[in-house]
């Protein structure tokens, strides 16, 4: 996941974000140094106060001339850096608003393939905190940057105008730290990625444990959750550490460096002052210009590290957004006139991006018409769910091709695809939002009250009537994933938004696994009517699901071994009487149910 860049190339990728708002960071980081340029006048100031309007003879008019002077720099100086902050807050929060709207819409429009492999906790980390901290960087540390380093150089003239002698003992100074702040450097970009990288994983443990806090206190594992969640905390700890003490010891260095400058210089000014060569003004002035970029100095360090952590925040990000999104619309979508809803897999092959080289899909092949429900049976990781995703380009397949009324699904606007085909997955996400919300999810048009009548008729359908006796009816917002609900319901809620989709193809995963037999009768019942009119993938874990489909396909070790109607097949394949066997919930007698069959059809294997 790290990948080094150079510092100016991270930062340069701001630019296409901060151009609209670079006219208020420009005038930001103008007060700033004007500011400092003012601080920096203020020795000038009184080195003439002290070499002219102090000397014997002067009037008190001169020296009230120059104090009052040093006071309105002063107040100068506070009023710029006050307006440094003004013109930089509104750009920055705006860039950072944007960056993180830009870095949201980008993750919804990765493949789920990318999701696989990124912990939520990293992508959370980076949508807030490393977005925070690039735009306290921008309001503050690259300008104080700027500033600093403009300010040092300054002065560091200034100091020579005044004597190069004290000057070049400062400058002597100045060596090792740029010598030391470059190592620094390179150690802290190390230990900060490290850093942001753990707080990532940290933030993905607090996620998923919460997420599964159930899970964990049903096996009582909360103990052991806390140990891992200890560990992942300390190695975090430990890293913050060696950056504390990274930046403490450059600290060090950048402050202790300029202060025995400062002692060197003392005596040596004092020497030349003696010896006549420099003027009790320019020792005065030297000495105040000297405490003037002696602040910057000091502050270097911190913002050498503020620097390095926006790089790396930068990279992040950059990181996300820099992963390309391989499910795309072409650049001329195509749409058959009236989608009828024929559905076909050509010699499709899937594999999944981390096991490339095994297919959990093989060379299927399987016509489902216009209508017509499929039902998908095979033992546990045949791959049918894999099969199912691919309906709705959630993945792309490896090889071979899926049409629906003949036109490739990757010829279809990937938007359009997926208003056509509407799913409903085992694991039942619902949203933090209404009832009606979460049902109304992909119903994209029509007038409130066609939306009404379209929610009324798929909670029926669903035999989800229990939402209108929820505390607010279907305005009850249901807690993140439906959490206050039971599985069951979760499940027909799931079921009805996919129904009130109103799609061409319908593709449900086990979509009734949760419901009591009676509640599945029922479902059963409503469902059939929705069904006899649309195209339908079902993958069945329950012979009663298996009664829904006009025809099965049997998925053995991703291929399709066989395709016909549940009778054919349960006289014809004795795989498919082992996984109907192995899916009943009460053991059937197939024996009888097979002799019964004898006397009817011919028996094949
Ligand atoms: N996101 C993924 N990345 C990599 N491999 C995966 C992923 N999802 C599933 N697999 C693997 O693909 C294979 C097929 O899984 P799939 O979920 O399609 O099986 P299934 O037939 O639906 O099983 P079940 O009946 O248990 O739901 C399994 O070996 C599984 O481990």
């Amino acid at each position: 996941m790290a990948k080094q860049s150079s510092f100016f190339r991270s930062v340069s990728r701001l630019y296409p974000h901060i151009k609209p708002v670079l006219p208020r960071l420009i005038m930001g980081l103008l007060s700033a140094l004007l500011a400092s340029v003012v601080a920096l006048t203020i020795p000038q100031v009184l080195r003439v106060l002290i070499n002219d309007s102090l000397r014997p003879g002067a009037t008190a008019g001169a020296v009230w001339g120059s104090a009052g002077l040093i006071l309105a720099l002063g107040v100068a100086e506070a009023v710029l850096v006050a307006l440094r902050r003004t013109f930089v807050i509104n750009p920055a929060t705006t860039v950072e608003t944007r960056m993180r709207v830009s870095l949201y819409g980008h993750l919804q429009d990765l493949p789920v393939a990318f999701h696989d492999r990124w912990g939520s906790g990293q992508l959370l980390s980076r949508a807030m905190t490393d977005l925070n901290f690039i735009r306290r960087w921008m309001a503050f540390g690259a300008i104080m940057l700027v500033v600093t380093t403009l300010t040092v150089v300054i002065g560091v003239v200034v100091m020579f105008t005044m004597s190069w002698q004290l000057a070049l003992i400062f400058l002597a100074a100045a060596g090792p730290v740029m010598v030391y702040g470059f190592r620094f450097r390179t150690r802290f970009s190390k230990v900060t990625r490290r850093s942001q990288d753990q707080a990532g994983d940290l933030a993905t443990t607090v996620e998923e444990s919460v997420h599964g806090i159930r899970v964990l206190k049903a096996f009582g594992r909360s103990r052991e959750a806390l140990e891992t969640f200890n560990g992942q905390a300390e190695e975090l700890r430990q890293t913050e550490i060696a950056k504390a003490r990274h930046q403490a010891v450059f600290s060090m260095v950048v402050t202790l460096l300029p202060e025995l400058a400062l002692g060197t210089g003392l005596v040596t000014g004092i020497l030349l002052a003696a010896g006549g060569h420099l003027s009790i003004g320019s020792l005065v002035a030297f000495f105040a210009t000297a405490a003037v970029i002696a602040a910057p100095v000091e502050f270097s360090g911190m913002l050498l590290a503020m620097a390095l952590t926006a790089k790396t925040a930068l990279d992040r990000h950059f990181e996300v957004m820099d992963s390309q999104n391989t499910i795309t619309s072409p650049a001329e979508p195509r749409r058959p006139a009236d989608v009828k809803g024929a559905l076909s897999f050509h010699n499709v092959t899937f594999a999944f991006d981390d096991a490339p080289d095994k297919p959990v899909l093989k060379d299927v092949r399987l016509d489902i018409c216009p209508g017509e429900t499929m039902a998908l049976v095979g033992i546990t990781g045949s791959g049918k769910s894999a099969l199912l995703q691919l309906v709705p380009r959630l993945y792309d397949v490896t090889a071979g091709s899926i049409t629906l009324d003949g036109v490739d699904l990757r010829e279809f606007s990937v938007q359009e695809l997926r208003a056509l085909v509407a799913v409903a997955f085992e694991d039942t996400t619902l949203f933090s939002s209404s009832v009606r919300d979460n049902v109304l999810l992909g119903v994209r048009a029509g007038d409130a009250d066609t939306r009404e009548e379209i929610l009324a008729e798929a909670l029926d359908t669903a035999q989800a009537h229990f939402a209108y006796s929820l505390p607010e009816g279907l305005d009850t917002l249901i807690g993140e994933e439906g959490l206050s609900l039971s599985g069951g319901q979760r499940q027909r809620l799931a079921l009805a938004r996919a129904i009130a989709a109103r799609p061409s193809v319908l593709v449900l995963d086990d979509p009734l696994s949760a419901l009591d037999v009676n509640t599945e009768e029922l479902v059963e019942n409503r469902l059939r009517e929705v069904l006899a009119g649309t195209t339908t993938l079902i993958v069945a874990h329950r012979p009663s699901t298996v009664a829904l489909a006009d025809r099965v396909a049997l998925l053995e070790d991703g291929r399709i071994a066989a395709v016909g109607t549940h009778t054919e097949l349960l006289a014809g394949n004795s795989h498919y009487r082992y996984v109907i066997a192995s899916l009943e919930t009460e053991p059937r007698d197939l024996d009888s149910e097979l002799s019964a069959l004898d006397d009817t059809e011919e028996v094949s294997q």
